[in-house]
C-alpha cells in the first residue's frame, strides 16, 4: 500500500489546502498531516493521501493514510501511542523549573550532556554517566547562547539547521530596528532571537521583544513560555496548544504602537505552498488584533529562502519583492564565506517591506539603483532594454536580443530551442518534455528532480562543490571553538 508513496521525496505531488481549519486531517507526531495529491500527466486527478507536514523523508516520519481510508480503532490507538512517545520528555513548564534550578547550582554542578543535548540536574548525572558531557561547567554566557551550545540538527531533507553568520544576523536586526520594529516574531530563526535577547541584556540599544517559534524543542530548556513556542511552521501547529496560542496572540496584539515584524528562515527543502498558507494565517491573525482603523492589510514579513523560489513566492505573495542581499550561514558547507574569499549565497530576503528603505551594506559592495529604487549587488548592472537590474544570483547577467530579456552569463542563445539555455541543455527536447531533466514522461511541475536539481545548479554556479561529510562531533567542536563565549 505504501508503494504509491515510495519515493522519499514528496515532489511530484500537489498539496491540497482547504480553507479554514481542516479538522478531518489525521495527526502524526508533528501535528495535523497535509493532504497530498499525485500530479500525473493526463490521467485526471491522482489519488489523495495524508502524510507528514514537516518531514520530507519517510525515514523521519512514515505517516501515510489514503484520504478515504477507514482506520481501525486499534490502529488509531497505536497511532496515538506513537504520537505520545515522540513528545519531548518534559513539558515546557517543567523545562522552565529545571532551568531555574540549574542556574541556582554552584558552577561545578552545571553539566550539559552532549549525547542527550540537555542540561542535567545533579540527581540525573548517574543516568548519563556513560554519555559525553561538556568538560567545563556551563557559564551564564553559554546559557545565553543556546545556538552555540546545541549541536545544529543535521537532517538534510527536513531540518538542516543552518545558522546565520554573525554579520547576516546583525544586519537583519540593525535593519529591522532601524525601520522602527520593536517586536520580532522569529519563525525558525533561533539565532536572531538569541541576538535580540543578548542585545537587550547589554542595555545599549532600545529593547526589542522577540518570540521564537521553532520545531526544535531543545530550546524549551533555555527560554520561558513567553519567549519560545514549540511549533510546526508547515501546518501552523502549536504543540502546547492552549498556552502557546495565547502567548502568540498576545505577542501580535498592538501594544503602545510597538511595531511587529515576522522573520522566517524555513528549511530549504520546505514546501512553498504550506509555508505561504502559514504565513498568511499569521498575517491574518495579526490583522485581526490591530485596531479597526489600521490601514495596513498585511503584517510586515521577511521570508528567507533561495532565490530560485522567487516565482513561487511571488505567486503566493504578490506584495513581496526579492532583495539582492545574500544571507550568510555559519555552518553551511557551501554558502558561507570561505577563507578563499566570498562564495555566492543563493539565499535571499523576500519581503513586503519597501525595498527602497532597506539599505544594504555598502562595504559588501551593494549600491543603490535610482531607477529600480532598491539596493542591488555590485555586479547587478541596470539593463536599459529591460529597465531593471536583472541579476538574481549576484553575477552580471547579459541581455539577449532574440529573447528580449537578460539571462545568466553562462547561458547561450540556442536557435533550435528558440531561447537561451545552458550550453549542455537537452537540446530540442526541452519544448515537449521536462525542462529540468529532459524526460519525456513528465513536465517540470511533476519533475522528481526539480528541487534537488535547482539546489545543485545554484551550488555549482556559486562555485561550490559538495563538502566531505565530517563527523557530527568534529563539526560541532569546530562550531563551538569558532565562537568564544564572552
Ligand atoms: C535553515 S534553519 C534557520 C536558522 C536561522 N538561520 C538562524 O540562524 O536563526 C531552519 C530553522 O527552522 C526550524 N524548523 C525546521 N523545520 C521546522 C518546522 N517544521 N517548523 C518550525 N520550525 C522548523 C529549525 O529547527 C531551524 O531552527
Ligand atoms: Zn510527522
Ligand atoms: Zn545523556
Ligand atoms: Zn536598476
Ligand atoms: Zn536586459
Ligand atoms: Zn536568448
Ligand atoms: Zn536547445
Amino acid at each position: 500500500m505504501l508503494n504509491e508513496f515510495d519515493t522519499d521525496e514528496k515532489s511530484g505531488f500537489d498539496i491540497i489546502i482547504r480553507d479554514g481549519k481542516d479538522n478531518t486531517a489525521p495527526s502524526c507526531p508533528h501535528g495535523p498531516t497535509l493532504l497530498f495529491e499525485k500530479v500525473s500527466k493526463g490521467e485526471g486527478k491522482g489519488r489523495r493521501f495524508y502524510a507528514c507536514s514537516a518531514c520530507r523523508d519517510r525515514k523521519d516520519c512514515n505517516f501515510f493514510q489514503w484520504e478515504e481510508e477507514k482506520v481501525s480503532e486499534a490502529r488509531l490507538l497505536a497511532r496515538e501511542e506513537q504520537n505520545r512517545l515522540k513528545r519531548p520528555p518534559f513539558t515546557h513548564q517543567q523545562y522552565c523549573s529545571r532551568f531555574r534550578e540549574f542556574v541556582s547550582l554552584p558552577m561545578d554542578g552545571r553539566k550539559f550532556c552532549q549525547d542527550c543535548q540537555m542540561l542535567l540536574l545533579p540527581e540525573e548525572w548517574s543516568e548519563h554517566s556513560t554519555h559525553t558531557a561538556l568538560s567545563s561547567p556551563i557559564t551564564v554566557a553559554q546559557l545565553r547562547r543556546p545556538s552555540l551550545l546545541l549541536c545544529p540538527l543535521e537532517n538534510k531533507k527536513s531540518n538542516a539547521q543552518y545558522l546565520f553568520a554573525d554579520r547576516s544576523c546583525h544586519f537583519l536586526l540593525d535593519m529591522l530596528s532601524g525601520l522602527g520594529f520593536r517586536k520580532v516574531l522569529c519563525v525558525g530563526t533561533p539565532r536572531l532571537h538569541e541576538l535580540i535577547k543578548l542585545r537587550n541584556s547589554e542595555g545599549k540599544h532600545e529593547p526589542v521583544k522577540s518570540l521564537l517559534l521553532d520545531i526544535d524543542f531543545r530550546y524549551s530548556q533555555f527560554y520561558g513560555q513567553d519567549e519560545f513556542c514549540h511549533y510546526n511552521m508547515f501546518n501552523h501547529h502549536f504543540f502546547n496548544e492552549e498556552e502557546a496560542i495565547k502567548v502568540f496572540r498576545d505577542f501580535l496584539s498592538k501594544e503602545e504602537g510597538a511595531k511587529v515584524v515576522m522573520v522566517s528562515d524555513p528549511p530549504f527543502g520546505g514546501l512553498v505552498k504550506p509555508l505561504s498558507h502559514t504565513f498568511s494565517t499569521i498575517s491574518e491573525t495579526w490583522r485581526s488584533l490591530q485596531s479597526p482603523d489600521c490601514t495596513v492589510s498585511e503584517m510586515p514579513m521577511v521570508w528567507i529562502f533561495p532565490y530560485f523560489f522567487e516565482p513561487r513566492i511571488l505567486e503566493c505573495f504578490p506584495s513581496f519583492s526579492m532583495l539582492d542581499y545574500q544571507v550568510d550561514y555559519d555552518n553551511h558547507p557551501l554558502y558561507k564565506h570561505g577563507k578563499t574569499g566570498r562564495k555566492q549565497s543563493p539565499v535571499r530576503l523576500f519581503t513586503n517591506l519597501c525595498p527602497r528603505d532597506i539599505v544594504l551594506p555598502e562595504e559588501e559592495g551593494y549600491r543603490f539603483c535610482s531607477i529600480c529604487e532598491r539596493y542591488v549587488s555590485a555586479d547587478n548592472k541596470h539593463c536599459p532594454e529591460c529597465n531593471v537590474c536583472p541579476s538574481k544570483d549576484g553575477r552580471q547577467w547579459k541581455h539577449c536580443v532574440q529573447c528580449g530579456k537578460c539571462v545568466k552569463p553562462s547561458w547561450h542563445h540556442c536557435s533550435s530551442c528558440g531561447h537561451c539555455a545552458l550550453p549542455d541543455h537537452p537540446c530540442g527536447r526541452c519544448q515537449t518534455g521536462c525542462f529540468c531533466c529532459g524526460s519525456q514522461d513528465h513536465k517540470l511541475r511533476a519533475c522528481p528532480n526539480k528541487q534537488s536539481a535547482a539546489v545543485k545548479r545554484a551550488t555549482e554556479e556559486a562555485g561550490g562543490t559538495p563538502g566531505s561529510t565530517k563527523t557530527k562531533n568534529r563539526k560541532h567542536k569546530a562550531h563551538r571553538k569558532k565562537h568564544k563565549f564572552t
